[in-house]
């Protein structure tokens, strides 16, 4: 299992519990994924479309040999297990499974775009991903902070 990769799973329907511990079992038990951490779950108000019912939220860790496309297939999978149908685009879900990062790749496709295009605004996912890696290094997102602070003029020490 030579790729790591984060995946942020969401519930607002039904028994929310149930929905993100089946989803974090089903995830495990598949021969190429490996569970190598699970961050605390969070209840957390809707964003987007405001009037559902408040969201499970939490992050995990995953080693696998999968490629990204084939780990979609099978996060896709769960979703409809759990009879997820996508009627409102941001409507209530029983269970949302998001690939946030995959080893250090910036993908950007029709079907898959990693990291995911908007994590870094939405709080349910970056507390529990943070509380799983502080230090988690975001492509093409923390480069373009450190190019902002390349952009400041040179200034002696400020003591
Ligand atoms: N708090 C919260 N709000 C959300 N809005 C959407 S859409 N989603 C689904 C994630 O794409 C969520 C969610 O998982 N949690």
């Amino acid at each position: 299992m030579e790729n790591y990769a984060y995946i942020a799973i969401g519930s607002n329907i039904g028994d929310r519990f149930y929905y993100l511990r089946e989803a974090v079992k089903m995830l495990d038990s598949h021969e190429h994924i490996s569970v190598a951490a699970t961050s605390s779950i969070y209840e957390t108000e809707p964003v987007g479309y405001v009037h559902q019912g408040k969201f499970l939220n939490m992050v995990i860790k995953i080693y696998t040999s999968l490629s990204p496309f084939a780990l979609l297939d099978v996060t896709q999978k769960i979703e409809q297990n759990f009879g997820r149908k996508r009627e409102i685009r941001w409507g209530p879900r029983t269970l949302d499974l998001d690939i946030l990062l995959y080893n250090h790749e910036n993908i950007e496709t029709e079907q898959l775009t990693i990291p995911h295009p908007r994590m870094t605004e939405r709080a349910f996912v970056m507390i529990p991903l943070l509380e799983l890696n502080r230090d988690i290094h975001i492509p093409n997102v923390t480069q373009h902070l450190l190019c902002l602070v390349d952009r400041l003029p040179d200034k002696e020490g400020v003591r």
